[in-house]
């Protein structure tokens, strides 16, 4: 396996995938262009907030399972092109927190009190002291757009300084922010409120230029700005012309709409405060963001599932170590189920019973629908597309969820409608590993789903197990298993057979002639 690391992170990173057996290459600085020419070397991808993964390079990228991001932002990814494309995305979302949260500090104190020019100035053999007054922090009011993990740092730190905070963030309770000793407000209230405003989101279509010139209008004047999120939250050129008219009186800035920014007008002007983009830049976070997407990259190699995934849903370690067991459950329900039906699937359900209904299951959901879908589109379906494509084919998902037990601990049974049948079966995990098919439209049996099987409705009556077996051990093909359900004597039933070998057609259509016996399936497990 490959790993394409494409923007610099630390060395530990590197040394990890090394030691679990990977090859690592180091290309940085690569444009769009060349990192089409040999993506498809890899499978996992490493990259920052420089280098911008294209639906291009996506497209491209044929072996591609991969994608992590050592550090919060994936505004430079595109997500959808790489869901389409079954590619894992995740990032590492508590690692550079703490520096983040000190850099917006640290601006907001140089130019509070006009560090970056005076120490300029000074350099330059200037002793300026009346220049330079500042403006103390206690006291002020501190408008924060976003209270998340950096957002709620800024406020506590911003706390100790004695700093009013008031809020905006409409996915933060009343009573979490109450804990932070932050008032939350709407929108307007923050920002015309604020003499310190900062802001803490994400980049998305929604929050593009949520700062421009009509929101500045409605601000104190004399506000100061901060920006240690994303360049393309505020407008720039109308933050410029704020500045040069004095309506804000500074403005810190660590992110740009374009980055690497070197020409800004904003680099002008003498209330603006710039780093380039150095947020993220601490030794500590360096190696946190590394250590945790690296950690990813491998788990999701090996076949595992990750917990930072932004395009599936996340699981927790504990989570992870419940659902991996029951992985191999669903994903064998859904190519069973898929291989016993012949037309159109239009709608198909699963259900959860007992203990295991008690956890988030999508990600179980998710491989059920990789299962189901495996037999028609192999490769190509992956349980990160696996709804995606669902969907495009017109299938109706639904998921429920009973603690109630239905005569096993935990119990998962999948409905698969057709445009001519409906199929229902039934697995359970046997103590921590064992799957097995308990149930097939109501007829209970006790089958292990794996390798080479036989389902075959017939009707209950003399004749019909000894001449399938004797048909089968003809063909020189061993028996490993037998399992018949039936509901009343003498009506239907099904047989499940575990066979050593591939069971060929013609062995097939033999079967399906002898008498009582309604349909042959052959399936692979
Ligand atoms: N400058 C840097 O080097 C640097 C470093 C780390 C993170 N960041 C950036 O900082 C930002 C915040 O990171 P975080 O880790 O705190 O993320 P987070 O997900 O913990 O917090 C974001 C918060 O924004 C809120 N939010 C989302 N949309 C909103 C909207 N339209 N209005 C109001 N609130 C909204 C969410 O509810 C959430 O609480 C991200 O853009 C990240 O990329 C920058
Ligand atoms: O979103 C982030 O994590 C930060 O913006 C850091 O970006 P960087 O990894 O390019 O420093």
């Amino acid at each position: 396996m490959r790993v394409l690391i494409s923007d610099p992170i630390a060395d530990k990173g590197v040394a990890m995938l090394e030691e679990a057996g990977f090859h690592v290459d180091v290309r940085t600085k690569k444009s769009e262009e060349e990192i089409c020419g040999f993506i498809d070397e890899y499978h996992a991808m490493i990259v920052r907030s420089q280098t911008k993964v294209t639906r291009n390079i996506i497209e491209k990228a044929r072996n591609l399972k991969i994608i992590g991001r050592a550090g919060v932002g994936i505004d430079n990814i595109d997500v959808d092109a790489a869901t389409e494309k079954g590619i894992v995305v995740v990032n590492a979302p508590e690692g550079n927190t703490i520096a983040a949260t000190e850099h917006t500090l640290a601006m907001m104190l140089a130019f509070a009190r006009n560090i970056p020019k005076a120490n300029e100035l000074l350099k330059q053999g200037l002793w300026e002291r009346k220049k330079f007054t500042g403006v103390e922090l206690r006291n002020k009011v501190l408008g924060i757009i976003g209270l998340g993990k950096i957002g709620s740092g800024v406020a506590s730190r911003a706390r100790a300084f004695e700093m009013n905070v008031l809020a905006y963030d409409p996915y933060i309770s009343e009573e979490r922010a109450k804990q932070m000793g932050v008032e939350l407000s709407d929108f307007n209230g923050v920002i015309e409120n604020a003499d310190f405003l900062t802001i803490h989101l994400p980049l998305t279509e929604e929050t593009y230029h949520l700062i421009g010139g009509e929101q500045i209008k409605k601000m104190k004047p004399g506000v100061k700005i901060v920006n240690v999120a994303r360049g393309g939250i505020i407008d720039e050129q109308a933050l410029y012309e704020a500045l040069k008219e004095g309506k804000i009186a500074g403005a810190a800035v660590d992110v740009f709409e374009n980055e690497p920014e070197t020409k800004s007008p904003l680099f002008d002007l003498e209330n603006v405060v710039v780093t380039p983009h150095l947020g993220a830049s601490t030794e500590e976070a360096q190696l946190n963001v590394a250590i945790d997407v690296v950690e990813e990259i491998i788990q999701a190699l090996k076949g595992e599932l990750v917990k930072n995934a932004v395009n599936i849903p996340s699981i927790k370690p504990e989570l992870q170590h419940i659902l991996n067991p029951y992985r191999e459950l669903v994903e064998k329900l859904g190519k069973l189920i898929s291989q016993l039906v012949d037309s159109h699937i239009k709608k198909v359900e699963i259900k959860y019973n007992g203990d295991i209904a008690q956890y988030n299951v999508t990600s179980l959901t998710n491989t059920f629908l990789k299962g189901l879908l495996r037999p028609i589109l192999k490769d190509a379906v992956n349980y990160v597309n696996a709804p995606l494509i669902a969907q495009s084919r017109g299938i109706s998902v639904s998921e429920n969820k009973s603690v109630e037990l239905d005569d096993y601990a935990n119990l998962i049974t999948v409905s698969v409608e057709t445009e001519k049948c409906t199929k229902t079966i039934s697995g359970s995990l046997f103590g921590k590993h064992d799957a097995r098919i308990v149930r097939i439209d109501g007829f209970t049996v006790d089958a292990v789903p794996q390798g080479h099987m036989l389902v075959v409705p017939h009707i209950d009556k003399p004749k019909i197990i000894g001449p399938v077996g004797h048909l089968i051990g003809q063909h020189d093909i061993n028996i490993a298993g037998m399992q018949v359900g039936r509901k009343n004597i003498g009506g239907r039933a099904v047989m499940f057979l575990n066979v050593d070998s591939e069971v060929p057609v013609k062995t097939i259509k033999e079967l399906a002639k002898i008498d009582g016996v309604l349909d042959v399936k052959y399936v692979r497990l």
